[in-house]
C-alpha cells in the first residue's frame, strides 16, 4: 500500500466498538441502579456511584496503590457506620466495619454465609473441591477434618524437629556468608526459603535446599504469588465472576499449576510405596485416602485422583495462598525488631531463659514453643501488617444478623479489611505503635480479641496459623540468638503506602534488607 494513500475504514469497524462500549455502560448503569435500590431497601448504607463509572477510589490500584489504600480511605470516611456498600470497579461489595458485626456474621450466621468470595467455575475439576473454595459445605467440612492432623504443631516435636533444625543451620551459614561479603540480608528471601523448604521437606518428603538450587515447591508458590497485573486480575475476576467460567489465563490456579502438582505428588507417592517408610506427612495422608476410597480400583497405585489432588492443594496452598505469605509476616516482624532493639533484647533474654528451663543450649521444639514474648511480637507485627488484605464471604441465603435491621440477600459479597480495623483507635489504643505487650495474656481483652483478624474469624478461621507461628518463631529466635539486627533499606516504620500495588497480599514493594552484627563482636 502506498504510505500516502488515505486509510479507509469500513463504517462497521468504526461503529462496532462504540456500540459495544455504549451497551456496556448502559448495562453497568442498570446493574448499579438495581443494586443501589436493593441496598436502600435492605437498610445497608452505601456510597452513591458516579454516573456510569462506579467509584473512583480504586483507580490507582495496580499502578500506584495497593488494594488496602482505597479500602482504608472508605473505612476512615465512614466512621459513623457499622458497614458500607460500594462498587470496586463494577463489583458490588459490602464492607463490614465493626468487629462485633464481623463476629456475628462470620461465626453466628456461618450457615447463611459460609462460602468465601473466591468462587470457582463449576466446570473446573479440582478447585471446587478445595477447602477454601468449595461451594459445598460438606466438602469443606470433610477436607478440614481430613487435613486436621497436618495442622497440629506437635508434628514437629522430638526427632521431627530435625527439618527445622536443619534449616536453622542452613540459615546461619547463609547469613554469615552474606555478612562476611559485606552485604545486607534480604529478609523476605531468607524467610521464604526457611518456611517453604521446611514445608516441602516435612510434608512432601522433598529434599529441597533452596540456597543451593531453588526448590520445586518454592518455584510453584512463586508462580502463584509473584506480584503482577495477571495475578491481580485473576483474583479480581475470580471474586467478581462468581461461578462464571473464565479464560484459563484469568484463573488463579491454572491447569498448568494443577498438572505440575499432580506430577509432584505422583512421584512422591511412588517413592513412598517403594520404600514403605511412614512419615505421618501429607504423602502418607493421601495414600491412606486412596486406600480407603478406591478399593484398589485404580490402574496404577501411583495415580493421583482429583480428590487427592484437591486435598493436597488445600493444604499446600493453605486455603488459597496462606503458605506463601508466612515470609511476609516474618520480614515485617524482623524489620520492626530492627527498629526496636529493646524488644530484640527481650527476645534474646527469653531464648536464654527458656533454654535454661529446658536444660539445653539448642533450639528444640519445646524451646521454640515456649517463646511467648516472641509470639506476641509476631501477633503485633501481623496486626500492623495483616498479610491478607481482604477476607470475604458470600451470602448463601437471605438473612438479618441478630440485633440489626440490615438484611443481606443471597449472593451478596461481604468483605472485611483487617488492615483498617487493626489501625482503628476504637479497636486498639495508639494503633500505629508497635507494642508487643498489648498481646500479653494480661492485656488481652475481648475487644482486642474480636478485632484481631490476621487469621480470619469463625469456623473458617485459618487452621495453619500455629504452624506458621512456630516456624516463624524458630527462624526469628535463632537469628536473634546469634545476631543484633539493624535496619538497612527501610529506616522508618512502613504503612500501606509501602505495599506493592500489584500484589493481592499486603507485601512491601521493595526488598527489606537488614544488617546483622554477631553478638560476640557487638558485646565489645
Ligand atoms: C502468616 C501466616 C498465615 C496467615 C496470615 C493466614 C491467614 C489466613 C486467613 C486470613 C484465612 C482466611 C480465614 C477466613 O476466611 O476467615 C486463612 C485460611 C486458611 N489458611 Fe491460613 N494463614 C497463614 C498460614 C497458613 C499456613 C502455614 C497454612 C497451612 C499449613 C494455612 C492454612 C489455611 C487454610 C487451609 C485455610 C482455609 C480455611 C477454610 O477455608 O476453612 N494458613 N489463612
Amino acid at each position: 500500500m502506498d504510505v500516502l494513500e488515505p486509510l479507509s475504514y469500513s463504517p462497521a469497524l468504526l461503529y462496532a466498538p462504540l456500540l459495544v462500549g455504549s451497551l456496556c455502560l448502559v448495562l453497568n448503569y442498570v446493574v448499579y441502579s438495581r443494586r443501589v435500590a436493593q441496598w436502600r431497601k435492605s437498610n445497608i448504607p452505601f456510597l452513591t456511584p458516579s454516573f456510569l463509572i462506579g467509584h473512583k477510589y480504586f483507580w490507582g490500584v495496580g499502578t500506584n496503590s495497593a488494594t488496602v489504600v482505597p479500602l482504608d480511605r472508605i473505612y476512615q470516611e465512614n466512621k459513623d457506620k457499622d458497614l458500607v456498600a460500594f462498587f470496586i470497579a463494577t463489583m458490588p461489595v459490602v464492607l463490614l466495619r465493626k468487629p462485633a458485626l464481623i463476629k456475628q456474621i462470620f461465626a453466628k450466621n456461618f450457615d447463611e454465609a459460609f462460602k468465601t468470595g473466591f468462587a470457582v467455575s463449576h466446570n473446573d475439576t479440582i478447585t471446587p473441591h478445595t477447602l477454601s473454595q468449595s461451594p459445598d459445605k460438606n466438602v469443606w467440612k470433610a477436607q478440614r477434618n481430613a487435613l486436621s492432623p497436618m495442622f497440629v504443631t506437635t508434628r514437629f516435636s522430638g526427632e521431627r524437629f530435625a527439618d527445622i533444625k536443619n534449616q536453622i543451620t542452613l540459615t546461619w551459614t547463609h547469613v554469615e556468608e552474606t555478612r562476611l561479603q559485606g552485604k545486607p540480608i534480604n529478609i523476605k528471601e531468607v524467610a521464604g526459603i526457611f518456611f517453604q523448604d521446611i514445608i516441602s521437606n516435612s510434608f512432601l518428603a522433598l529434599d529441597d535446599n533452596s540456597y543451593v538450587e531453588e526448590g520445586e515447591f518454592r518455584k510453584f508458590l512463586k508462580s502463584l504469588v509473584e506480584p503482577g497485573w495477571g495475578r491481580l486480575l485473576a483474583v479480581f475476576s475470580q471474586m467478581h465472576l462468581q461461578g462464571i467460567p473464565t479464560l484459563e489465563s484469568l484463573k488463579f490456579i491454572t491447569q498448568k499449576h494443577i498438572e505440575s502438582m499432580r506430577s509432584l505428588l505422583q512421584r512422591q507417592i511412588k517413592q513412598r510405596n517403594q520404600t514403605g517408610a511412614q512419615r505421618n506427612d501429607l504423602i502418607d495422608l493421601l495414600i491412606k485416602l486412596k486406600e480407603q476410597d478406591q478399593d484398589g480400583k485404580l490402574d496404577s497405585e501411583t495415580d493421583v485422583t482429583n480428590e487427592m489432588l484437591s486435598l493436597g492443594l488445600s493444604f499446600l496452598l493453605g486455603g488459597k495462598i496462606s503458605v506463601a505469605i508466612v515470609d511476609i509476616m516474618v520480614s515485617f516482624t524482623i524489620h520492626l525488631l530492627s527498629l526496636n532493639p529493646e524488644y530484640q533484647e527481650r527476645i534474646r533474654r527469653e531464648v536464654e531463659e527458656v533454654m535454661e528451663k529446658h536444660n539445653t543450649t539448642e533450639f528444640t521444639y519445646e524451646v521454640v514453643r515456649d517463646l511467648h514474648f516472641l509470639n506476641q511480637c509476631l501477633h503485633e507485627s501481623s496486626r500492623l501488617y495483616p498479610s491478607i488484605p481482604v477476607i470475604s464471604r458470600v451470602c448463601t441465603e437471605d438473612f438479618t444478623p441478630a440485633g440489626t435491621n440490615y438484611s443481606f440477600k443471597k449472593g451478596e459479597l461481604i468483605i472485611v479489611d483487617p488492615y483498617s480495623i487493626h489501625r482503628d483507635p476504637e479497636c486498639f489504643e495508639n494503633p500505629d505503635v508497635f507494642d508487643p505487650d498489648r498481646f500479653s495474656p494480661k492485656s488481652r481483652d475481648s475487644k482486642s480479641v474480636d478485632a484481631f483478624l490476621t487469621f480470619g474469624k469463625g469456623p473458617r478461621k485459618c487452621p495453619g496459623g500455629n504452624v506458621a507461628l512456630l516456624i516463624a518463631s524458630a527462624l526469628i529466635g535463632s537469628l536473634l540468638h546469634k545476631y543484633e539486627v539493624r535496619p538497612h533499606s527501610h529506616t522508618r516504620q512502613m504503612d500501606a503506602s509501602d505495599f506493592h500495588p500489584r500484589s493481592f497480599a499486603n507485601v512491601h514493594k521493595d526488598d527489606v534488607l537488614v544488617d546483622v552484627v554477631p553478638r560476640e563482636i557487638f558485646a565489645y
